[in-house]
């Protein structure tokens, strides 16, 4: 049951962009294919998380998938071809790692919203959301090593982050699925609520989020990711530090100077200890 009245923009063929109360819910919309993606599905995620991440109106950003079968299954495997999901221009692309990239260096957090099945390329979709509302109705897991592909970035480092070693490496060698129970146990997931009130709680996750200042979980976001994004990471951090210099008198004193044509005066500028 919705407890928000969505806005829908945007002319897209394989997903649903919708805002409201300053989120952006980006729904992908395949369900008689359990929402696998196609290279469009991805180009098209890319631009609806580009708006969200330019809209000032929005401060956080809801994940999901349409129906209550799936969050998403992956890789579409009837278009997938020997180098890659074929698109309409007939070139092979795996351009699911450009979004997973997206989502971690976008500065607002992102909320997996899972109903149904997260399984391969879908559960690292998952796994890259800053959390994960589950419910009871939610399955997880690898099958890539049972259809011949593997994620050997996000996909396995970044889950062995979050479920420890030895449970990432059985999710990857063994392909079971885990129920949201199981889920929740293994820290994969926030919290599992009845599939009647998925979209209720994460709103209600989102709304709390919101009361927080946006500069700080920019900040947490960055800094968190840094430890594991290496450089990637240290660069995303040292750009929202530039930033919040940029914002500061003592660095607009430079660029006024600059454009004055004068001294800079940094004199009145504390070196704090
Ligand atoms: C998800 C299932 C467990 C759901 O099972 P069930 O509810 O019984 O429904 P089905 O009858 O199986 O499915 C309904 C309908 O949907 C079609 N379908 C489902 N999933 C896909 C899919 N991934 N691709 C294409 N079509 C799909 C299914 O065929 C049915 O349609 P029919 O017309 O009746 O045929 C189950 O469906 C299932 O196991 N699905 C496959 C899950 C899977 O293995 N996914 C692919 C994993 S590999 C991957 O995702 C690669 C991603 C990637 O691009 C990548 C690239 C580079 C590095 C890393 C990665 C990465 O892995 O992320």
């Amino acid at each position: 049951m919705s407890t928000v009245d969505w806005k829908r923009s945007g002319d897209y063929e394989d997903i649903i962009y919708e805002t409201a109360e300053g989120i952006a819910k980006i729904t992908i919309n395949r369900p008689e294919r359990r929402n696998a993606f196609r290279p469009t599905t991805l180009f098209e995620l890319q631009h609806a998380f580009n708006a969200a991440r330019d809209d000032g109106d929005v401060g956080v950003i809801i994940f999901t998938g349409a129906g209550t079968e799936a969050f998403c299954s992956g890789g579409d495997q009837k278009i997938r071809g020997d180098d890659g999901y074929i698109g309409p221009d007939g070139v092979g692309r795996l351009n699911v790692l450009d979004l997973q990239v997206q989502i971690r260096r976008l500065p607002k957090p992102v909320v997996a919203m899972v109903a149904g099945y997260a399984v391969g390329g879908g559960h690292v979709l998952h796994v890259v959301c800053d959390l994960t509302i589950a419910a009871d109705n939610a399955v997880f897991g690898q099958t890539g090593p049972k259809v011949g592909s593997f994620d050997g970035g996000y996909g396995a480092w970044l889950l062995a982050e979050t479920v420890g070693l030895k449970k990432a490496r059985e999710i990857w060698y063994l392909c079971r699925f885990y129920n949201a129970q199981e889920a929740l146990d293994m820290g994969l997931v926030n919290t599992v609520v009845p599939l009647e009130r998925l979209e209720e709680e994460t709103v209600q996750w989102c709304r709390e989020m919101l009361d927080k200042s946006p500069l700080a979980l920019r900040m947490l976001k960055g800094a968190i990711n840094a430890v594991s994004d290496g450089a990637a990471g240290m660069q995303q951090f040292a750009g929202d530090a530039t930033l919040l210099y940029y914002m500061s008198e003592e660095a607009q004193e430079g660029r006024d100077a600059f454009k004055e044509k004068r001294r800079p005066d940094f004199s009145r500028f504390p070196r704090r200890p």
